[in-house]
């Protein structure tokens, strides 16, 4: 399908076009079946139950930064499934299986954009091996977690994902707010490079509203989106290059008074990851550390942690010629696997601790509460 080409456009700064598999011809070649699908739909329940306050679990978010080699995923992804059932009275555990990049500038755009690793950007290609990725996860009994960016490729995977983020630099598009207000899982706002909190709140109550947008069904015909709203989203405590990290007691107790002056439900995520450890992958260890302090000394509004972790600890470049290290991160510095088995069981013991504290009176009684 890559070679066929769109002619009769003259379009001058665009080199040339070719076709796309619609959605619906991609599921159709790589269905989701009806386990899958139960398993799919029970999971953003529990998310959500989690989100919500009434199942006191933490959710923990990780795996690599993104995924580069789908082989190495899926050994990853075997050992992940592995931990998330020894751990799963205290953690519900989702691998992040993220294809689409967000780059500060420019840089390898994730393994949708160019599955070859090489800027040949068969998007076509980069599809197909996401969503067959996915499904084997999803094989394995592992929820999958996903970044949406581009809107116009949230149709080709959404149906296999429990829980998206929008990205820090995308969290103040009226775009992808519209989009986060009709994707069918709880969706992560995660706050503003900077650091601006305040636009990831806004994010979360722009997603819980009724939209009406522009978009394509899953044929790829344009049409018009009435969405009904997202009541799961929620905040994403990444750092910030110009605030610092908000990970602390101060800044958690910060995110939640404004999540509350919103009139919204006071529950965060935090990612340890990201301007939190300055993306020095040896940093999330001691803010896991600081955030289980917090979670075990009865802090109800963390909800969740993300790490970015794979089987080699660090990152590598992509160097044309160079044989890539198996295993490793090809954008940000990961924890290696043996020290997020070592970081998740401190957040189940955590998550165990937490369990015998008294739930703090008024600070957290929105907690469980829809926003209307
Ligand atoms: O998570 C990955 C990166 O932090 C994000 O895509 C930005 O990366 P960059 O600043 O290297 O472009
Ligand atoms: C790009 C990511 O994070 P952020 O949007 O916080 O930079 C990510 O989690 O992959």
């Amino acid at each position: 399908m890559a070679t066929t080409l769109i002619t009769g456009m003259h379009e001058p700064r665009i080199d040339r076009m070719q076709p796309l598999t619609p959605p619906d011809l991609l599921h159709r070649e790589l269905p989701i079946d009806e386990v899958r699908r139960t398993a799919v739909t029970d999971a953003r329940t529990s998310v959500a139950a989690v989100l919500d306050g009434h199942d006191d679990r933490l959710l923990v978010i990780v795996g690599p930064c993104s995924v580069h080699d789908p082989l190495a995923a899926l050994d990853y992804a075997t050992r992940l499934s592995g931990l998330a059932g020894t751990l799963g009275d205290d953690l519900l555990v989702l691998m992040r299986v993220y294809f689409e990049k967000p780059r500060t500038v420019v840089g390898w755009k994730g393994l949708i954009y160019d599955p070859r690793l090489d800027g040949s950007g068969d998007i076509d290609l980069g599809l197909r091996t996401a969503r067959a990725l996915l499904l084997r996860v999803l094989d394995l009994g592992l929820p999958v977690a996903c970044e949406f960016l581009d809107p116009l490729l949230a149709r080709y995977t959404s149906d296999t994902v429990a829980w998206g983020a929008i990205g820090a630099r995308t969290v103040e598009s009226q775009i992808h707010r519209q989009l986060a207000s009709g994707l069918p899982m709880p969706i992560g706002m995660k706050n503003r490079p900077d650091g601006s909190v305040t636009t990831a709140v806004d994010a979360v109550l722009a997603a819980g509203a009724p939209h009406v947008h522009a978009g394509t069904d899953t044929t790829g015909q344009p049409v018009i989106a009435h969405t009904t709203g997202n009541t799961d989203c929620h905040l994403v405590l990444r750092g910030g290059s110009r605030s610092g990290p908000n990970f602390g007691p101060v800044a958690v107790e910060d995110a939640l008074r404004r999540l509350r002056s919103a009139d919204l439900p006071e529950r965060v995520v935090i990612d340890a990851s990201h301007d939190n450890s300055g993306k020095d992958h040896q940093r999330q260890a001691g803010v896991v550390g600081e955030v289980a302090r917090q979670v075990e000394s009865g802090q109800r509004g963390i909800v969740g942690l993300m790490l970015e972790s794979f089987l080699v600890a660090g990152r590598q470049d992509i160097v044309p010629g160079r044989p890539l290290t198996y295993g490793q991160s090809v954008t940000d510095a990961c924890l290696s696997w043996e020290a997020t088995v070592a970081t998740l069981d401190r957040l189940a013991l955590a998550a165990r601790r937490r369990r015998g504290t008294r739930p703090a009176g008024a600070g957290h009684a929105v907690l469980g509460a829809r926003h209307a």
